[in-house]
C-alpha cells in the first residue's frame, strides 16, 4: 500500500507542472555535507538537489537539523566539509537568488519598523545607498499582492501573526528570488489561514522553487511535490507517494493518518524518540 496526496489541480494552478513532471534542471545541489556546532557534527553525508520549479518539504524530527539545513543552503553556515553548488541554465554559478522566511520565534516583533519598510527591504538599495522610484512602486505592488496596502504604515508589532506573515513573506519573494525558503511558517497562523499561505505558496511556484520546512506532515504532503526527511542524515523521496512505513522508519515512531475538516493530517501517537 502506498500513502499518496496529491496536489489539488485548480483551474488557476492548470499550467503548472504537476509533480511527475518537476523539471530536472538543478537550482541548488548539496554534495557529501557535513556541518555541526562547536566542532560537533549535527549533519552528515549529505546529498541533495533542489530543481527549478521545485517545491521541497522538508520534514524530520525535532533536533533533526532542518534549520541547520537551511542556514546551509541559505550560505548563513559553513559546512565542515563537502559542497554548495548552484545553477543556472545548467550551469554552475556563484549564486541564485533566495528569498527566506524565518520562524516565528525569530522576528523581533518590538523592532520599530512599518510593513512598507519590512518589503522594501526584500530590495537591494542602488550604489547611492537609495531605493529607487522602481522599487518604491515594487513595494506598493507587492503590498496590493499581499493585501496589505491599508496597513503599509502600521509597525510589524500591531500586525496578527497571518498579516506579519505576509509581511514577510512579500519581503521573501519582492526581488523575485529563484528559490523561496520557509522555515515553519504555519507558526504564524492558525489552521483557517493554512489555506489561503498554500494557496499564495502555489502561486509563487510558478516563478520560484519552494523550500518548506514543516513539522505539519500533512499540509507539507498535500502541497509539496518532492520530500526530504532530515535526521542527521537526509532521506529524499522524489514525490509525496510514500510507501508505507517510510515516515515511521524515518521519525523513528508510530504515525496515523487522521480526518480533520477538509483537510488530512498525520499525526504522531504518543511516542519516545531515540
Ligand atoms: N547555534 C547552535 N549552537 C549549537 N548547537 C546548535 C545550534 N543550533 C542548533 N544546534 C543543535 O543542532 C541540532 C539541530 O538543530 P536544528 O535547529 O537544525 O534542528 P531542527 O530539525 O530544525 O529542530 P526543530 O524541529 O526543533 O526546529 C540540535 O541538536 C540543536 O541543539
Amino acid at each position: 500500500m502506498k500513502i499518496e496526496m496529491k496536489r489539488e489541480q485548480t483551474e488557476s494552478c492548470s499550467s503548472l507542472p504537476s509533480g511527475g513532471d518537476l523539471s530536472k534542471e538543478p537550482l541548488i545541489q548539496l554534495n557529501r555535507i557535513q556541518v555541526g556546532y562547536d566542532g560537533k557534527q549535527v549533519l552528515r553525508d549529505i546529498d541533495l538537489t533542489v530543481y527549478t520549479h521545485d517545491f521541497l518539504g522538508v520534514i524530520g524530527p525535532n533536533g533533526g537539523g532542518k534549520t541547520t539545513l537551511i542556514k546551509t543552503i541559505l550560505g548563513l553556515k559553513k559546512p565542515m566539509s563537502g559542497t554548495v553548488t548552484f545553477f543556472r541554465e545548467g550551469r554552475p554559478v556563484p549564486s541564485v537568488r533566495m528569498g527566506y522566511l524565518p520562524q516565528y520565534n525569530k522576528i523581533d516583533k518590538n523592532f520599530p519598523i512599518s510593513v512598507y519598510e519590512v518589503v522594501l527591504s526584500g530590495l537591494r538599495k542602488s550604489f547611492w545607498k537609495r531605493y529607487s522610484k522602481a522599487q518604491h512602486q515594487a513595494t506598493r505592488n507587492m503590498l496590493c499582492r499581499m493585501g496589505l496596502d491599508t496597513l503599509a504604515d502600521r509597525p510589524i508589532g500591531s500586525l496578527s501573526g497571518g498579516q506579519l506573515q505576509r509581511a514577510l513573506l512579500g519581503r521573501a519573494i519582492i526581488s523575485q528570488p529563484d528559490v523561496v525558503i520557509l522555515d515553519e511558517p504555519n507558526t504564524y497562523i492558525d489552521k483557517r489561514f493554512e489555506t489561503q499561505l498554500y494557496q499564495q505558496l502555489e502561486e509563487i511556484n510558478r516563478e520560484s522553487a519552494i523550500i518548506l520546512v514543516s513539522h505539519d506532515l500533512g499540509s507539507v504532503l498535500q502541497n509539496v511535490r518532492t520530500i526530504a526527511c532530515v535526521n542527521e542524515t537526509l532521506d529524499y523521496h522524489p514525490d509525496t507517494e510514500l510507501p508505507e512505513g517510510w515516515l515511521e522508519d524515518k521519525f523513528n515512531c508510530p504515525i496515523d493518518l487522521v480526518g480533520h475538516g477538509n483537510y488530512p493530517h498525520r499525526v504522531l501517537k504518543c511516542h519516545k524518540h531515540s
